[in-house]
């Protein structure tokens, strides 16, 4: 078993963090998702990201019993990374569209202006929480009933905050952004770096040291 174990479903997560040459395991974090009365879109990021990585460390000496191997390493220090993305416009946190409705609601919202990504990373172990949170301007061109219904169509948004990927189909549509392109996908690959480096975990597979 890796010293580092991914609290995400997400594949972009999963690639994301693969590229920085850490070796990690995958264990994904069920967690209650609601945003609290009154709670600022920063607070909440930043809160599931925090809750998703002690839900999976709670649980992890449960499965580090599993085999033999993991046994062995059970005296090693382990460490969860938990990631949360939320969609911001006007104050109003956007997280996954539940319907095409939902959708359209969303499109409508962010046509034709810009918007603020919040994504924010925490590693914890049994001893220490490192964190942080950063966010992205991302300006979108106006979006016509026509393009939002093929959109729609694609498949794309369901699975993603605000309704759309950046990192796919819906980059025909995105004409600036201000802040970091990784972290609107979903990690912050220069933030995470910096966390694991704080936690000694080697990047590039030993060959790169963060100062
Ligand atoms: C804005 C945006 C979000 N997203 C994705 C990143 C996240 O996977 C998702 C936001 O939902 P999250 O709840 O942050 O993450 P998740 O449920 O997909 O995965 P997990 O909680 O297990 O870590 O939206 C993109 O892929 N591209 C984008 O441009």
């Amino acid at each position: 078993m890796a010293q580092l174990i991914l609290a995400s479903q997400s594949p972009r997560r999963q690639e994301l963090l693969a590229s920085l040459g850490v070796e990690f395991d995958i264990f994904a974090a069920d967690i209650d998702e609601s945003v609290l009365p009154q709670e600022q879109a920063e607070a909440y990021v930043q809160r599931l990201a925090l809750e998703k990585a002690k839900a999976v460390l709670a649980a992890a000496p449960t499965f580090k019993q599993t085999t033999e191997q993991a046994l062995e390493q059970s005296t090693e220090q382990r460490w969860v990374l938990g990631s949360d993305t939320a969609v911001v416009v006007d104050g109003k946190i956007l997280g996954k569209p539940v319907d095409q409705d939902d959708f359209y609601s969303m499109m409508q919202l962010l046509s034709g202006r810009s918007h603020c990504v919040l994504t924010a990373i925490a590693l914890v172990s049994n001893h220490h929480v490192y964190s942080d949170c950063v966010s992205t301007e991302v300006c979108f061109s106006h979006l016509t009933e026509s393009q939002i219904k093929a959109y729609w169509h694609t498949g794309e948004p369901l699975d993603k905050a605000g309704g759309y990927g950046i990192q796919g189909l819906a980059s025909v549509f995105i004409e600036q952004i201000t802040g970091s392109y990784s972290a609107v996908v979903g990690l912050p690959i220069h933030q995470t770096a910096k966390l694991l480096t704080q936690a000694d975990i080697p990047l590039w597979h030993g060959e790169l040291q963060l100062t």
